[in-house]
This record gives C-alpha cells, sequence and structure tokens, in this order.
C-alpha cells in the first residue's frame, strides 16, 4: 500500500469511528516532534494499518530471489545485441543480466560486458570487469579468453608488466588444453606473438607485475579517478564553516535567520563552498545509469551482493527489478557500511510508498546518521553555541537544527507529515518513536532545506545542427537525478537575482560567483524562482507558501521585467554585438564533443563580458546581455561538471530517460535549485 493510500484509510477510519473532531483538536496540543509521534502512534486505525506495509517489507527483505535463468536470457540477448554491435544495448542486457546472477552466471555476466568495454576502448571498466568475473567463480576451461582481454587492456594502459602477466597466463591455460580445436591453436599463435612482441620486459623479469589484489585496488581507484572532480575553495577552508572558504563566514540576520555573508570582496567566478551531501538519494529513473552511493554515472553498475535482484510484486504479479548499482565496489562497500545493510531489498518497497523525494531523504540520513547521534542530538539546545564548528558531516549542529516552520504548519499538515513519518520509519524500526520523531522533523525541514542534484543532458551528437542558438541551449538541459542534505547550503538565503550558482559533481555541489560581490554583501542563491523566468506575484505567492518568507529582493522592490520585456543595452552596440557573437558561437558548438579547455576558455570570456558591464557606471540591471552572458556562464560550468570520458554515452543514456517526475509530499513543492529555472529566453523554458 502506499502512503496515499495508508493516509486516506486512516482518515477514513478515524472518521469512522466520529473521533476526527477531537482527535485534530488534541493533535494541536502536541508542541514538539516527540509528542505528535506518540499521539499518532497511540491511534489504533494507525496501527492497524501498520501493519499490511510492514509484513511486505518483512517478506521482501527475508526472500531473495536471484535468478539463474533470467541472468542468462538477458546475457542471450546482450550477445545478440553485441554480435550487431549495437554497443549500448548490448551493456545494458549485461547489466540486467548481472543483477539478477549470481555465481557462473553473474561472471558470464561480468565477463561478457567486459568485452564490450574492450571494444569500445573503455579499458578500465573492462579491466574491473574481468576482475569481477574471476572473483565469481568464470568457468576455468574459458580463462584463457579474459586473460588474453585483461592483457589488451593492461597493455593500452601502459602496464607492460601486467600485460605480460595476463598473456603468459593465457598461453599456459591454452598451452593445457588438450583440444585439438584449430581455433585454439590459433589463439596461441596469436598470444605468443603478443608475449614476444614486448620482447625486453623478459629481461625486466615479471616479478615486478602487481598482485592480483594490488591490482584490483588499483583499478578500482583509476575508474574512481574517471568521475570529474570539483574545483578546489579559492582560499583556506573556514576554521568554523569547513565546507565554505574564509572569504565569507556564517552570522545571523534580525529578518531572514542565519545567513552567509562576505568576508572580502568576491570576483566573479570565484569558488566559496565546496560541500559533500550528509545524505542523498538518487531518484529511481536514474538507478541503472547512476551510482546509488556517490550519484556519479557509470557506464557499468556494480550491483549489491544481495538486493539486487527480481522481484515478483504480488498484487500485479509483474517482475521489477530492485537495482541498486554502484559505480566502484569501493562506493558499495562504503554504501553498505553506512546505511545500506539497513535498508538493502527494502529500496523498492520504498520507492512504492510514493512518499516523494523528501520522506526517502529523511529516512536514508536517519539511516547514516544512526539512533546514538539523534538521540545526542536531541539532548543538546537548538542553537549553534557561538564559535563552534558547522561541519558539514555532523548531524546534531547541522540538519537537526534546520528551519522547520512547524509553528506555521496547519494541524491537517502536520498530521500528514506526523503519519508520514511513522509510515516511513516503521520500514526500518516499527514503533521506534525517536526515530519517528527524527523523521518528522526532516519532513518539515527537507521541503525548505533539500538540494536538488541535477546532471546536463546532451542530446545525441548531430541532433543540435537545426536552430537557434537559443533552440541549441534549451536541448542541453539539468536533469534531477538526486535530491541530498546540504548543510552549508541550506544557510544561504534567497534572492530572486541570486550571486551564486550550484554547480553538481556527484554529492558533491560547489557554489560559485556569478556576480560580484562586495564584502559585508550576503551570499544569495535562487530557490527557483529567478526574476527573469517568474512574475514577482508567482514568486511572491510560491515563496511563502514554501519557504514561509516575504521576499525583499531589488528585483521585487524595484518591480524587474521578465527577460523578455527587458530592455538590450542602449549606447554600447559594440559590446552587444560582441557578447550576442560570442552566444552565438557557444551554442553552435558541437556537444557533446567540447574540450574542456574549449568550455573553460568560454568561462573566461563570458565573465569578462560580466565584468565589464559591472564596471561599467552608465549600465543599470537589468539588460538583457548581461542576463544572456550570466546563463551562458552557468551552463558552461554545468557541462564542465557533466563532462566525462564517457560523456558520449551518459548522452544517450540521459536522453533516453523518460524522466517522471516523483510525486511529492503535501503542498510544499521541492525547491528546483536548477540552472533550469533560470534559464531566461521564452523559447528556452523546457516543459
Ligand atoms: C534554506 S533556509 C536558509 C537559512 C535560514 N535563514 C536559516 O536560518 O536556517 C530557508 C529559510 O530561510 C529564510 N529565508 C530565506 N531567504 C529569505 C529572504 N530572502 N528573506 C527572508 N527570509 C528568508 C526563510 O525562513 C526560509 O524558509
Amino acid at each position: 500500500m502506499d502512503f496515499e493510500s495508508l493516509f486516506t484509510q486512516i482518515c477514513h477510519d478515524l472518521g469512522k469511528n466520529g473521533d476526527v473532531k477531537e482527535i485534530s483538536t488534541r493533535f494541536s496540543t502536541c508542541t514538539t516532534d516527540a509528542r505528535r509521534v506518540s499521539f499518532v502512534l497511540a491511534l489504533d486505525p494507525v496501527r492497524d494499518c501498520l501493519q499490511g506495509p510492514l509484513s511486505l517489507a518483512k517478506r521482501e527483505i527475508s526472500t531473495p530471489c536471484k535468478s539463474h535463468e533470467l541472468s542468462t536470457s538477458h546475457r542471450v540477448e546482450g550477445n545478440n545485441y553485441y554480435q550487431k554491435k549495437l554497443n549500448w544495448k548490448a551493456i545494458c542486457s549485461y547489466n540486467r543480466s548481472l543483477l539478477v546472477g549470481e555465481g557462473e552466471a553473474l561472471a558470464l555476466a561480468y565477463a561478457n560486458r567486459s568485452a564490450v568495454f574492450h571494444d569500445t576502448a573503455d579499458w578500465l571498466h573492462s579491466l574491473r570487469d574481468i576482475q569481477l568475473a574471476f572473483d565469481h567463480g568464470y568457468p576455468k576451461n574459458l580463462e584463457y579468453k579474459l586473460r588474453e582481454r585483461q592483457g589488451n587492456c593492461w597493455l593500452e594502459l601502459g602496464h607492460v608488466h601486467q600485460a605480460f602477466t595476463s598473456f603468459s597466463l593465457a598461453k599456459d591455460l591454452l598451452e593445457k588444453t588438450t583440444t585439438n580445436v584449430q581455433q585454439h591453436k590459433d589463439k596461441l599463435i596469436s598470444i605468443i606473438s603478443k608475449i614476444g612482441k614486448l620482447g625486453d620486459v623478459n629481461n625486466i623479469g615479471v616479478t615486478e607485475s602487481m598482485s592480483n589484489e594490488a591490482a584490483a585496488s588499483s583499478i578500482e581507484r583509476q575508474v574512481i579517478k574517471q568521475r570529474t572532480t570539483a574545483p578546489e575553495l579559492n582560499r583556506d577552508s573556514n576554521a568554523r564553516l569547513p565546507a565554505a572558504s574564509t572569504s565569507i563566514e556564517l552570522t545571523d540576520s534580525v529578518d531572514r535567520g542565519r545567513c552567509l555573508v562576505a568576508t572580502e570582496d568576491i570576483q566573479i567566478g570565484t569558488t566559496v563552498i565546496v560541500e559533500k551531501a550528509l545524505a542523498s538519494i538518487l531518484l529511481e529513473e536514474f538507478k541503472e545509469s547512476h551510482c546509488h552511493h556517490c550519484l556519479h554515472w557509470t557506464p557499468g553498475p556494480v550491483p549489491c551482493h544481495q538486493c539486487s535482484q527480481i522481484d515478483a510484486i504480488p498484487e500485479t504479479r509483474t517482475l521489477s527489478y530492485l537495482q541498486v548499482g554502484f559505480c566502484s565496489t569501493l562506493c558499495r562497500d562504503e554504501a553498505w557500511a553506512s546505511y545500506h545493510s539497513s535498508e538493502c531489498g527494502l529500496t523498492d518497497s520504498l520507492h512504492r510508498t510514493n512518499v516523494g523525494k523528501n520522506g526517502l531523504l529523511a529516512l536514508r540520513t536517519i539511516l547514516k546518521v544512526g539512533r546514538q547521534r539523534i538521540i545526542d542530538a536531541h539532548q543538546h539546545d537548538e542553537f549553534l553555541p557561538a564559535g563552534e564548528v558547522y561541519d558539514s558531516s555532523d548531524y546534531g549542529g547541522t540538519i537537526h537544527r534546520l528551519v522547520g516552520n512547524s509553528s506555521q504548519r496547519s494541524v491537517a499538515d502536520l498530521f500528514r507529515r506526523t503519519v508520514m513519518a511513522v509510515y516511513l520509519t516503521s520500514f526500518i524500526q516499527p514503533y521506534d518513536e525517536i526515530l519517528a520523531a527524527a523523521a518528522l522533523r526532516l519532513i518539515q525541514s527537507y521541503p525548505c532545506n533539500a538540494h536538488e542534484i541535477s546532471h546536463l543532458a546532451v542530446p545525441l551528437p548531430g541532433s543540435l545542427s537545426s536552430g537557434s542558438h537559443f533552440h541549441s541551449l534549451q536541448k542541453i538541459r539539468l536533469c534531477e537525478i538526486a535530491a541530498a542534505a546540504m548543510p552549508v547550503l541550506s544557510l544561504i538565503n534567497h534572492s530572486c537575482n541570486p550571486n551564486v550558482v550550484r554547480v553538481c559533481y556527484g554529492d558533491v555541489i560547489v557554489v560559485r560567483a556569478i556576480r560580484r560581490i562586495t564584502r559585508g554583501e550576503e551570499i544569495l542563491d535562487n530557490y527557483g524562482y529567478h526574476y527573469a523566468t517568474h512574475e514577482k506575484k508567482e514568486r511572491q505567492l510560491k515563496l511563502s507558501q514554501q519557504y514561509y518568507f516575504r521576499c525583499n529582493c531589488q528585483p521585487c522592490t524595484e518591480d524587474w521585467p521578465l527577460y523578455e520585456d527587458t530592455l538590450k543595452l542602449v549606447n554600447q552596440s559594440d559590446m552587444s554585438d560582441a557578447i550576442n557573437k560570442d552566444i552565438s558561437d557557444y551554442t553552435a558548438c558541437s556537444y557533446p564533443d567540447v574540450p574542456l579547455q574549449q568550455l573553460e576558455e568560454s568561462a573566461r570570456l563570458f565573465v569578462g563580458y560580466l565584468n565589464a558591464l559591472e564596471s561599467d557606471a552608465s549600465i543599470h540591471l537589468p539588460v538583457q546581455e548581461y542576463s544572456m552572458a550570466q546563463e551562458v556562464l552557468k551552463h558552461c560550468w554545468a557541462l564542465s561538471a557533466t563532462l566525462s570520458p564517457h560523456l558520449a554515452v551518459v548522452v544517450e543514456v540521459t536522453v533516453s530517460k523518460k524522466i517522471n517526475k516523483t510525486p511529492f509530499d503535501g503542498t510544499d513543492e521541492y525547491p528546483t535549485h536548477s540552472l533550469l529555472a533560470n534559464y531566461l529566453c521564452p523559447e528556452m523554458n523546457l516543459n
């Protein structure tokens, strides 16, 4: 039963007993989350309704069902695609095969996937899959094939000693085979020739070759290194706010709570915050393409040992894949040690609850943090004592103290969120009031504090040839892949004309200045309602509904127009022409093959334009050229963060995804927090 049905059932049962009014009155007197949870858990209809989902969850956890048959059928399907050189399709089928496979079926799936990576020159992923195939018992009589492939990969990566060892093993294995098949003989000749070509290695000796374990961990490290890495802070890390640089500090304002303020003048492009998520959840649509743990795109996910399996959904009699994949065995093991062992087997049931991103993120946060830290956080008081470090990996001092706006919520809203908290925590620890109260706190604070993690989805090569440059930019869109708790980012207040922008690198978000910020000025982000894309009336309404404040930023007080009604530069035709020409050149790039260097150059160019426009006292914002230059700059940064050696495949995968928005909890909308909302031209709106 999903949450909506469960809640309807509970309300119906309470209504049947004629208790609704009295219960509402009594519930409204509960002034803390702990009391709200105790109250709700004492209601019979709630306890009755919780039985169903709980028994289902228990059954799912206790009946792992890998399937040799299904794994084989996906592998055969993959082999067909591979023969037709439909490499990406082959990889997808092999992914499925290994998600449901175990033992030899799993080993064969890894081995076959390694062949596709080998043929597409992805030597690292090929090597990693070969290693995993051996780990899972790849058949001895076929080992020579993998050893030869392994040798090729090592050689391509410049590890001559490793290549020599692998080829030699392949040779020994072939020499030991008793069959007289011509194919084997030919293979032996070819391998001997490869060894011969390595020549000198014989003299150096193979003893310098890495051990199996060392080689495996070196491959894993290299796989991880392939991920795009976030830029560093512009200055030393701030002692009180380690994720931020010394260019900003945490302070309190009279009318808008805590805020971040510049301690010195900050130039456009400066990186002032680099924060790793305290907790995050990958959206379901991306479970086949992104790492469950670090959120980076991966061409070859490594499944969880247990819960990536098939599951027969009793109500619908359909099969669903409980896919939990990781970019590396390191991420898999880290996730297991941190939270995944507690949710293993439940991921699909949890998605089927339809509680939305914030509910799932609340539960993940609780699993990551653990019961004891939650108890400790509750025992300490509500505010951060002067001088205490605000550390992103800390729960008690940060996430636990975020704005939840409880006092402004209606009784109905609080009741619904309390039932949701009780329901969600029941999946891991039924009737645990401490965990449920912590979940309730987060379910209230995340709608105003959780952040969206987005990746650029670039269209397939060739599909950008027609249309205006605005049209081209429109096709390269940001799509939301995950939600994350980022305690430092949650300290930034909103402006409809922000001076910073967020750029995502997996579960790390970087904050960069998009305008010049003077010493003492507040750092201001955009919560998804930008002056250029949303009318003032709409902005004010949404911000007050979701974030409970009235915006007094410059565009709001001065009533700035939308982008299309904004004036162009007057008396500055040279500058205007130059900006427009460079925007046009930028959008004409042949995505996705834009070299990183070119993107960096474009970013420098547009930083220069923004500086020139800001320095000219005769220019009064807003002007179209300024807005457009800002948009292109954000675009360059987002694209650089997405670029990886596998971009061409990322493109294919991401664009082919059907992006369904997860239903959201209650009336709160999720903070869009994305560049997408900031695209300025009407024709660039992506809906
Ligand atoms: C993500 S938090 C920002 C940090 C917050 N000031 C704090 O003390 O934790 C969002 C909340 O900050 C406040 N806020 C953000 N921007 C604001 C603004 N421009 N004016 C007034 N309050 C604002 C609102 O209460 C909003 O719900």
